[in-house]
């Protein structure tokens, strides 16, 4: 018997992760948290929250208490075009000075400090802050946003370089990046099999109706945020919402090269959720 406690789920309040979400109507006995990739993060880390789309690194940090579900991700082959380091000053003098990070974000931070470090051989400093350009860029050579906050200000400030971290990681390693995943706590697993599966398949089915017709996705986008129609089109098109070997190739790479530049302090094996529903008996 599952206890009579709701099921607690995270949602990211990004636009980049409504495909996963946009069709998850209400359910019984399931309670659905909107919040920021990073207090989602804590949330589930402080067993808050059962089950929460997370910043893949959060994922990593704590994947003894974690399982992934599995073909859902918010990933980018190419560039992301919401993951986005604005330069104040030219790039040769931010490589040599500082950069001011978005307080939202997990994934991304750890990903511009691989670039500098592995890509670029700098090593800048950085400075924690809330997501706005102007404060951030006032004491600092450069800025990292994501999510919207980066889509925002990507419209609002055309006067500064900007650099895709989606792209920079393809140019250097040819893979694509898988910025969050759907993870859920193992002990929330144990004690509520039955929700968690319907959850699941509630999220996965929203994933495929979105993709199949994105335009009340890009109508609503183009109402709550701004922007045109084909911006949005280009927006969900351009990520990735699969977690497939692809994606697994990339991430891996990734949580590797976290753990040599000590970013992590343990290597990292993915392990996943087996949908026990969709286990096929032979009789
Ligand atoms: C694609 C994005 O991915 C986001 C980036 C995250 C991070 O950097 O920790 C977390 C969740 C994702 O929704 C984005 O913000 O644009």
């Amino acid at each position: 018997m599952e206890t009579s406690r709701p099921f607690r789920l995270g949602r990211i309040d990004y636009a980049n992760a409504w495909p996963i979400f946009h069709y998850f109507g209400d359910m019984g006995g399931v309670e659905v948290v909107s919040e920021l990739p990073s207090s989602l993060n804590q949330a589930l880390f402080a067993e808050e929250l059962d089950m929460s789309a997370i910043s893949s690194f959060s994922y990593a940090q704590n994947a003894d208490n974690y399982l992934i579900l599995p073909d859902l991700s918010v990933s980018s082959p190419r560039r992301v075009n919401s993951i986005l380091l604005f330069l104040k000053k030219p790039l040769e003098h931010v490589l040599r000075g500082k950069i001011a990070v978005t307080n939202t974000s997990a994934t991304s931070v750890n990903l511009l400090k691989m670039i500098m470090k592995r890509y670029y051989e700098a090593s800048p400093a950085y400075v924690t802050q809330p997501p706005s350009l102007e404060a951030m860029l006032a004491d600092s050579d450069a800025a990292l946003l994501i999510g919207d906050h980066a889509i925002k200000a990507s419209w609002e400030n055309s006067r500064y370089e900007v650099l895709d971290l989606g792209e920079l990681w393809r140019n250097w390693t040819g893979y694509g990046m898988t910025f969050a995943l759907v993870a859920v706590r193992k002990s929330a697993a144990l004690a509520a099999p039955a929700t968690l599966a319907r959850v699941y398949q509630a999220l996965w089915e929203s994933k495929q109706r979105s993709l199949v017709n994105l335009e009340p996705l890009v109508r609503k986008a183009c109402t709550l945020i701004g922007g045109t129609a084909d911006y949005w089109y280009r927006y969900f098109t351009e990520l990735n919402y699969d977690f497939g070997p692809a994606q697994q190739a990339g991430l891996q790479l990734y949580f590797n090269l976290a753990n040599e530049l000590e970013l992590l302090p343990h290597k990292v094996e993915m392990e996943y959720w087996t949908n026990p529903s969709a286990v096929q008996v032979n009789e």
